[in-house]
């Protein structure tokens, strides 16, 4: 059978396990919750890295190193943070044969690592912004069902950490950040996602507050967190002694910040835009955009071979010199079906066939992976066509998505119409009293035999009107703002 076995409505897991192996994109590993990243979904992390690593240094971040160790002692510096997850710490207790006399963590995430050096290097206000991302792999032993790309074991990510005299301009640089994933997302991944606020119970325990940008995987009907942005305030300065000495001569802590992007956006753009044939590739970020399939008739002469052969050259030169990812697929041991199957579950934007009686008219089929739409183009058009057709490609991929994004949200004030709205697998827009026991009342509620509860994803920046005496949706207390809620991963 060509294309997956599994149908990606009927059993999702069972969907996406097999489009990440048959892809070739990820190979199991014999550590469980680790998974071995391929060419085919390295080359998009290597994509996002340089996009975000590009927009970072624009704006003045300088990328740094730091140890992958941690003491026992530094990490419990933040210990009522780290208690919450202490049993996600991995610890190397022995070298050898012999015990360690004090076990050292692995880095979950490194404000532990980073900060103790923070209030060395900062002394005075001249030694502000300080202003560090690091590009690294970071470990956390999570119990819970692994998922490749979307919750492991161990992940690479990046983790920017900045320092400011001021709050205003740590706030500032929360929402410039916040700005850039979002475009990670949709210029990239031609993924939508919502902007918005952590509420009190979601967002990080040692953050002043949290931004976030939301996805949604319609075909499970769960939110998916795709980046954070937190505003820690001098909650760590505190903690970790970050003190400078201001221009009038008074010592103030540093306002600080800290955002993080993982391999988590590999998963979000398979699940968003993934079918029953593989993955789909948004163009941007494929590592391979078109593939060049000659089809032979049977009864060539060598002539006509030669022709074909040479044909095909060409035209992948040219559309190399036009800077398309290209290869060409001569193999002449599989045939034309088989090669179709081959790649497009690898997802690849454009196959260019070229048959003989396309050399005739000298010309060539196109078929798009997202739609299944073929047109012919005359050979002398292909340079210049391709590369335009990619970019449509990639704008129909982000308008398709956004189109269902909205279509899966849906407007609430009351529980009967938030419960519908969950039950048919829709993100919830709802005002609330935004209290934490609230929240964890509707996650109670709103949990039923075969799904989990519901969560606020985010406050969305952008608020919908909120008319004077609206009620919470869930209390019937007075509503504060508008929460977007929905199931998720
Ligand atoms: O990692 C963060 C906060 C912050 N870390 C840096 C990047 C941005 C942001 O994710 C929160 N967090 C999540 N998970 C864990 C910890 C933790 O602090 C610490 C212990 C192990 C698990
Ligand atoms: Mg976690």
């Amino acid at each position: 059978k060509l294309g997956l076995k599994a149908s990606k409505a009927d059993d999702f897991g069972a969907w996406y396990s097999e489009a990440v192996i048959e892809s070739e994109m990820i190979s199991y590993y014999d550590v469980s919750g680790c998974y071995i990243l391929r060419p085919n979904s390295f080359s998009i992390w290597e994509k996002i890295t340089d996009f975000f690593d590009k927009g970072i240094k624009e704006l003045g971040v300088q990328n740094a190193y730091f140890p992958l160790f941690v003491t026992e002692d530094a990490l419990n510096t933040e210990k009522d943070h780290v208690e919450g997850f202490a049993a996600e710490v991995a610890w190397v207790t022995k070298s050898g044969q012999s015990e360690l006399d004090r076990p050292i963590a692995i880095r979950p995430t490194s404000e532990t690592v980073m900060y103790p050096y923070y209030a060395q290097w900062i002394r005075s206000h001249r030694d502000l912004p300080l202003r560090l991302n690091q590009w690294t792999n970071v470990v956390r032993w999570e119990f819970k069902h692994p998922t490749p790309f979307i919750r492991t074991r161990e992940f690479l990510w990046q983790e920017g950490h900045t320092a400011f005299a001021t709050l205003p301009e740590a706030e500032e640089e929360v929402l410039q950040i916040l700005d850039l994933y979002a475009k990670v997302y949709t210029d990239l991944l031609a993924v939508p996602v919502c902007k918005g606020k952590k509420s009190a119970k979601e967002k990080f325990a040692g953050s002043l507050y949290s931004t976030s940008v939301e996805a949604f995987v319609s075909a499970t009907g769960r939110g998916v967190q795709g980046a954070t942005s937190h505003c820690l305030g001098q909650n760590f300065s505190k903690m970790f002694k970050i003190e400078f000495e201001a221009d009038d001569g008074s010592k103030q802590f540093a306002w600080q910040n800290s955002w993080g992007l993982s391999t988590r956006t590999i998963g979000v753009m398979i699940m968003v835009h993934g079918d029953d044939k593989g993955i789909v590739m948004p163009p941007r970020v494929a590592p391979l955009q078109v593939i060049v399939i000659p089809i032979p008739a049977a009864n060539l002469t060598d002539a006509q071979r030669a022709e074909l052969s040479s044909t095909t050259a060409d035209l992948v030169a040219q559309l190399k010199k036009a800077g398309v990812r290209v290869q060409c697929d001569d193999r002449d041991n599989y045939r034309p079906g088989w090669k179709y199957n081959h790649w497009e579950v690898k997802g690849v934007p454009i196959r260019l066939e070229l048959g003989s009686k396309d050399m005739e008219k000298k010309s060539a089929m196109v078929a798009r992976r997202d739609t299944g739409a073929k047109e012919a183009i005359m050979l002398t058009d292909v340079a210049a066509r391709v590369p335009a057709l990619l970019e449509e490609i990639q704008a129909d991929m982000l308008a398709r998505s956004s189109a269902q994004f909205e279509e899966c949200k849906e407007v609430a004030t009351t529980w009967e119409d938030f419960m519908a709205a969950l039950e048919r697998k829709h993100m919830v827009l709802a005002p609330w009293a935004d209290e934490e026991e609230v929240e964890d009342d509707v996650r109670k509620r709103s949990a039923t035999a075969d799904a989990m509860g519901a969560k606020t994803l985010c406050i969305p920046l952008e608020q919908p009107e909120l008319p004077p005496d609206t009620k919470c949706f869930a209390s019937g207390k007075d509503a504060k703002n508008w929460a977007l809620w929905g199931r998720s991963y």
